[in-house]
């Protein structure tokens, strides 16, 4: 353990960063250059910038007609109407002309009466400077363009050129150098294999860098070796303004990011109460920022929100403020520690007037979860956790707008929920479906709580043998309906080739199974098989073992943790491995009768009814889907 750093400290967010603020201050300067103002797009003015000519430069015709002299103009009306002489009289302009003395007053081309090449006549007077655009109504030379640390706009590059201004000082961009390490980080043109990690983090940084104002160069993966990074970390340190080095931050024995910034230069924390993001290193080698963010990908992107933007943007002159927050109830309890501030990533979805927020996975290698949110919410330091049905504060990757046009689906989990989704962005642009999976009974109690549009059930009741419908009659009193989804074909997910010669459900016994999450209908259908064979739960190796989705299983069977799995074809597909027909079982979507008319929800229907999901879901393979769409009123059709 002679290597391990096992003395990572536990400073509070906020101090960490001030901490590191505060040492920065005199060492880490804004820098400045002239660039031509068509390629100032999105960066930050210097200093303020002022015009060095009006416009208009003269006064200008602001329509195509004819320029007038005003006191000649006097008296012309329908019953009187004036001659006028060109040339002496009025001059001929298109808009944009130059209007000069004697004239005064532009007359409209529409309103000018032709009598022939030298006269016309006009039926009314005009008012001096009427359709004239005086000298500097825009822009009067000497007044100030845009102020200082200003973010260059399209409309802005427009406004300079017109007061003559084409080189403007604006803040350089930062440079910043990224060095992935790990002896197992490979590039991602290389095929991995087991061991082997494909380099994906420094992308991401440099995209994050790009978009908060910054310029990033990404170096290939270094391995854990004490004095390669330590030499490379070191040069950049000579040509860069700061430097980001991943992964080797926390306790592991070639952990070394720590040990090389402390004998290069001064390390001001090493460990933050933030979860994911403990082991963040921020650091000051060579009188610049280098910071070590975490290997984990979530924990990389968090405590690069926290620490790396505001340092970029000590750098870049940007500003930010989180004006994308908002209020939502949040649909499952949260716990958390005492020991730091937590980042969980949620989706949200609005429901009637209510926005809900659903916690996601909340692991720090889970990067399909951030892929996945609309949000995250905080739980502060000092805070156990945060009950159902508590108000949280969200900050919102996604608008409030495209977040009122999404239909809230939380119940079992299929493959056609993704096709769906795919297909409704598609066809019907700004409408989304968004999904969250915790099985059919658990999607049910968050209708019943006001959370979803909604539930895609498949929950067999043993005594009548009928899907869904008994379900949903007695759980409800408000009107339901059910829309139809698919029959798909449940079975044994096993092994490639099936090497235990498993048949059906009474083999289970010899093999190590995964089973599905409490209230899941896939559960509920493999305890009806099991009954039906006489067989016991404590029989089963593996019974609680537990995952949440089709392909969750079929991934655990798939990397041989377990060799049996109950769920549907299509995953046992995707891993390519074999599958035992249990049973048919009915998908079918649970939805209030007062959503039925949302135009989202309509879409969803014709999005089920659409031959390019049947197409889909026959490549698929293990469905039927003839009455996909179809509606039923739970009270008139299936009164019992
Ligand atoms: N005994 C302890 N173990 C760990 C602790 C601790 O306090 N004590 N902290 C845990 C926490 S919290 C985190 S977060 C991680 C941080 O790990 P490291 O920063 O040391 O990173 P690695 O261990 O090298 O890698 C973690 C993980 O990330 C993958 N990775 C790394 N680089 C990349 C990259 N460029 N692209 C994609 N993925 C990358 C790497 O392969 C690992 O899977 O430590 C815990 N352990
Ligand atoms: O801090 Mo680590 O990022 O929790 O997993």
């Amino acid at each position: 353990m002679a290597n391990r750093n096992l003395y990572l400290n536990n400073t509070p967010v906020k101090e960490a960063l001030d901490i590191y603020k505060k040492a920065l201050k005199d060492i880490v300067k804004m820098q400045y250059e002239e660039i031509p103002v068509e390629k100032s797009l999105g960066r930050i003015t210097k200093e303020a910038v002022y015009a060095r000519c009006s416009s208009p430069l003269f006064n200008a015709a602001a329509m195509d007609g004819i320029a007038v002299i005003t006191e000649k103009t006097k008296g012309a009306s329908e019953r009187t109407p004036l001659i006028l002489e060109k040339n002496k009289d009025f001059i001929v302009v298109d808009t944009g002309d130059p209007v000069n003395y004697p004239y005064d007053a532009v007359i409209m081309a529409e309103d000018v009466i032709e009598i022939d090449e030298r006269t016309v006549k006009i039926l009314e007077a005009a008012t001096a400077w009427q359709h004239i655009r005086p000298i500097g109504e825009d822009i009067v030379s000497g007044e100030m363009l845009l102020p200082s640390m200003h973010k260059i706009r399209p409309i802005d590059i427009g406004v300079l050129f017109s007061g003559g201004i084409i080189k403007i000082m604006v803040v350089k961009q930062p440079k910043a150098a990224i060095f992935p390490t790990g002896t197992e980080i490979i590039e991602p043109t290389k095929t991995p294999e087991a061991g082997e990690i494909i380099e994906s983090n420094s992308r991401m940084f440099e995209a994050m860098i790009t978009s908060y104002g910054g310029l990033a160069d990404r170096f290939p993966p270094t391995p854990d070796d004490y004095n390669k990074i330590k030499a490379a970390v070191s040069e950049a340190l000579d040509s860069y303004d700061m430097v980001i080095i991943n992964a080797g931050s926390s306790a592991g024995t070639e952990d070394f990011t720590v040990h090389i910034l402390r004998e290069l230069g001064e390390v001001l924390v090493h460990g933050v109460a933030i979860k994911p993001g403990k082991p963040v290193i921020l650091a000051v080698v060579k009188g610049k920022p280098v910071i070590g963010l975490p290997g984990y990908p979530v924990s990389a992107y968090i405590d690069f929100e926290n620490f790396v933007k505001p340092v970029l943007a000590l750098l870049t002159g940007e500003s930010y403020c989180d004006n994308n927050v908002a209020e939502a109830v949040l649909s499952k309890r949260m716990i958390s520690s005492l020991k730091h501030k937590e980042y969980v990533r949620v989706k949200v979805g609005q429901v009637g007037d209510k926005l809900v927020a659903s916690p996601l996975a909340r692991g720090a290698g889970a990067a399909m979860s951030l892929v996945r949110a609309d949000g995250f919410c905080v739980i502060e330091q000092n805070c156990e956790g945060i009950e159902a049905g508590e108000t949280v504060r969200v900050e919102l990757y996604r608008s409030l707008q495209e977040i009122r046009h999404t239909v809230v689906c939380i119940g079992s989990h299929d493959l056609l929920l993704d096709l769906a989704a795919d297909l409704m962005a598609f066809h019907y642009p700004g409408v989304y479906l968004s999904s969250t999976h915790i099985g059919s009974m658990g999607g049910l109690m968050a209708l019943k709580r006001g959370e979803a549009h909604i539930v895609p059930v498949h929950l067999l009741d043993e005594a009548s043998g009928k899907y869904n419908i008994p379900y949903i009659k007695r759980m409800f009193e408000e009107p339901m309906a059910l829309i139809k989804g698919v029959k798909r074909i449940q079975g044994l997910i096993v092994q490639k080739g099936n090497p235990l010669n498993l048949k059906g459900i009474a083999d289970l016994k010899q093999c190590r199974f995964v089973n599905r999450q409490r209230g899941a209908g896939t559960r509920v259908l493999f305890d009806y098989k099991l009954k039906q064979a006489g067989m016991d739960a404590s029989e089963i190796t593996g019974y609680d073992r537990e995952a949440a989705t089709h392909m969750a299983v079929a991934a655990l069977v798939a990397g041989n943790s377990a060799d049996a799995a109950m769920g549907i074809f299509a995953a046992a597909k995707a891993m390519q491995l074999d599958f035992i027909e249990v049973g048919q079982e009915e998908y079918d979507f649970a939805v209030p009768v007062k959503y039925l008319k949302l135009p989202e929800i309509q879409a969803f229907i014709e999005v089920l009814k659409s031959s390019e999901l049947h197409t889909r879901l026959a490549n698929a393979g293990g469905y039927q889907y003839e009455e996909a769409g179809d509606i039923y009123f739970i009270d008139e059709k299936f009164q019992e």
